[in-house]
């Protein structure tokens, strides 16, 4: 792949269109995408941008999305939005490793599933859920990006870019819903289950919006896969916006019920396998002065995804324990065993919130459970708003508390697998239901 070296910067394309290009970037020591701009930003455009950026970074605590960290001036004056480096895209994966098992459609359509739930109730659409907005973390987590529509709104793309991907009721005015979402996600599950979009994406623009809007979707034809996951996905490629799943939640729980239904296909000794988190593009060697830390490029590592991911797992779990209502709280054998919630297993792992301490704006919060889970802490108003943070491998954490309120706290541990919640805590004498 071509590179181009800019002052310090090694830039290798990864694509792009009108509202920019997309390259990985190393520089220093450091790895980066960068979505280089055609054109300068005008203060207004940066000051939208920046809202938007904030109120995506709020989502990125429970569930997976790429949020642009900023935007900085590139060194030949040119600037560009600066993001995590994913390894690619879903659209590039089934391009090179045909269609996905089916374990990994499941784990991708509730990651995704799990998050446009976290933006919808955010009141934010996508509105362009497609395969290449679909990326993968090195870790192999599926993840969603290009939620600016700061971005899309400012560096307007031709009229037909992308139509194939696009809902039929989007197709006029651009204008998204939900359920337009709701769609972009049957098209990226139609993809990764049958290695292509429902409609050709290389057809004639004119034959394609026909099709997109009145054709039925073709049947994916995976005679192994669950038929409850096959109908699920033409539900959500239904034209009439109204006739598809009433939610991302609703979708969310159908997905989740077929996981904890599902046996992982046996592993065919020689067969290929998904390559989540294969990097796609390998870097220039470094110059021998060149002694920072450079992304290890691992070309041929095949890496099988099976698990969802801990901040998804955990978003599922507190989705359900939120919808009872505010301070509201599941009974840890009840949030493992949820409808809804990742549990082969029920066996219990030990998991226990100690005496929270009440530092007037803070409380300090500290537990111990199974080595190698990860844990989310889980802060309730008494009759008030919840809020559940991720907090990866630490045992500890502090949270902002209102010196007025009273609160209960649960922490939850999830091994991708399953989730289990340690009985609550309460603050100041609030009352937390078992
Ligand atoms: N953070 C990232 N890490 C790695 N690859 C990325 C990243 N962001 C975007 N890409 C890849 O760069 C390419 C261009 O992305 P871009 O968002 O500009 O356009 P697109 O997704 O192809 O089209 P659309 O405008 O319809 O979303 C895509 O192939 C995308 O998968």
């Amino acid at each position: 792949m071509e590179t181009a070296e800019v002052g310090q910067y090694s830039l290798v394309p990864l694509g792009g269109g009108a509202s920019g290009t997309v390259c990985a970037c190393r520089r220093g020591g450091e790895a980066v995408a960068l979505k280089i701009f055609p054109g300068r930003l005008y203060r207004r455009t940066r000051a939208r941008l920046d809202r938007e950026l904030a109120t995506l970074a709020q989502l990125a605590d429970t569930v997976g999305i790429v949020v642009p960290q900023g935007v900085e001036p590139m060194p030949d004056g040119r600037c560009a939005l600066r993001m995590e480096l994913c390894t690619q895209s879903l659209a590039g994966l089934v391009a090179t490793s045909g269609p996905l098992p089916v374990t990994d459609v499941l784990v991708l359509g509730i990651t995704l599933a799990s998050t446009l739930v976290a933006a919808h109730r955010a009141g934010i659409v996508h509105g362009r859920v497609t395969p290449s907005n679909v990326l993968f973390r090195t870790s192999g987590e599926p993840v969603l990006s290009d939620f600016e529509r700061t971005l899309r709104a400012v560096f307007v793309r031709d009229h037909d870019h992308g139509i194939a991907y696009l809902a039929p009721e989007t197709l006029d005015d651009g204008v998204a819903e939900p359920a337009s979402d709701l769609y972009g996600l049957g098209v990226v599950l139609h993809t990764a289950l049958a290695a292509n979009p429902p409609f050709p994406a290389e057809a004639d623009a004119g034959a394609l919006r026909e099709a997109v809007r009145h054709t039925p979707a073709p049947p994916v034809d995976r005679p192994e896969a669950p038929i409850d996951l096959l109908v699920l996905v033409d539900q959500l490629l239904l034209k009439d916006p109204h006739q598809r799943p009433p939610s991302a939640e609703a979708v969310t729980r159908q997905l989740l019920r077929l996981w904890d239904d599902h046996e992982p296909e046996p592993e065919v000794p020689g067969a290929p396998r998904t390559s989540f988190g294969t990097e796609v593009f390998a870097w220039p060697p470094p110059p021998a002065d060149d002694a920072g830390p450079v992304p290890p490029v691992r070309k041929n590592r095949a890496w099988r995804f099976a698990a969802i991911p801990a901040a998804v797992a955990i978003a599922a779990a507190a989705g359900w324990f939120l919808t009872r209502g505010p301070a509201e709280y599941a009974p840890p054998a009840a949030a493992a065993s949820a409808p809804g919630v990742p549990s082969r297993t029920t066996e219990p792992v030990p998991l226990a919130l100690a005496e929270p301490a009440d530092l007037g704006t803070t409380a300090a919060l500290s537990w111990t459970g199974p080595a190698g889970w990860e844990f989310a802490v889980v802060v309730a108003v008494e009759s008030g708003p919840t809020k559940t943070t991720l907090v990866r491998h630490d045992h500890s954490a502090r949270v902002p508390i209102d010196p007025r309120l009273k609160y209960c706290f649960q922490v939850q541990a999830t091994n991708g697998v399953r989730v289990q919640a340690s009985p609550p805590r309460a603050l100041r004498g609030a009352t937390c239901r078992e």
